[in-house]
């Protein structure tokens, strides 16, 4: 395990043991990681209402897969953390506030930064806050994340998520969602 990773980042470190792979849930602070996860889990939504600040676990189990989703916090402290979970995942969720024009060139940075050394790595992005009034259409963030630029090899989604009304079903797109990510995860497995 690295030296200098503070105690609350110590769940699930790379360690070389054999352990379950994980699904990483990464995105910039505040585009909805924790929410989307908690609805994800109990297909109900629920909004967070506090920054994740360090580590966030949720088991989630479906008919096909039993996964196990690991959410390190967007803040500007807690991004430099992020690749050290890259190795172990089967899986890299990548959720964007889809109506923070200002920090797409920084989403599309930081994504294109973690994905560099690992030209398989399945990636989900999640367009969430599509609920927003000024929301970007999906078409517009695959050209603001440049992801024609990912690679040929990988395997790449783009789905438009919301977390709108606390206690209402599940959005039809967050089913979709969560059942591409089972699928996804069986087949990497
Ligand atoms: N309108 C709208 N608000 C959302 C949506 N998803 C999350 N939020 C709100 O956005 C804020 C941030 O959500 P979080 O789930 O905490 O975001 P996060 O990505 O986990 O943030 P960090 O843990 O700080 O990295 C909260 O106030 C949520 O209620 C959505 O789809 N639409
Ligand atoms: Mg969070």
């Amino acid at each position: 395990m690295p030296k200098d990773v503070p105690a609350f980042l110590s769940l699930s470190i790379p360690s070389g043991k054999p352990q379950s792979k994980q699904i990483l849930v990464l995105g910039l602070d505040g585009a909805g990681k924790t929410s989307v996860l908690h609805s994800l889990a109990t297909n109900h939504v629920k909004r967070s209402t506090a920054p994740t600040e360090g580590i966030n676990a949720v088991c989630i189990n479906t008919e096909e897969a039993k996964m196990e989703f690991l959410e390190i916090g967007g803040s500007e402290s807690l991004r430099s953390y992020w690749k050290m979970y890259l190795p172990r995942v089967l899986v890299l969720i990548y959720v964007v506030d889809s109506a923070d024009h200002e920090r797409f060139p920084l989403a599309k940075q930081l994504l294109h930064q973690l994905i560099q050394n690992d030209s398989t790595l399945p990636v989900v992005i999640l367009a969430n806050k599509q609920d927003l009034k000024g929301a970007y259409c999906i078409t517009d963030i695959h050209d603001a994340l440049a992801l024609s630029e990912m690679g040929d090899e990988r395997k790449m989604f783009l789905i438009g998520t919301h977390v709108a009304e606390d206690g209402s079903e599940i959005s039809s797109s967050m089913k979709d969602a969560k059942e591409l990510i089972a699928q996804l995860v069986s087949e990497t497995q």
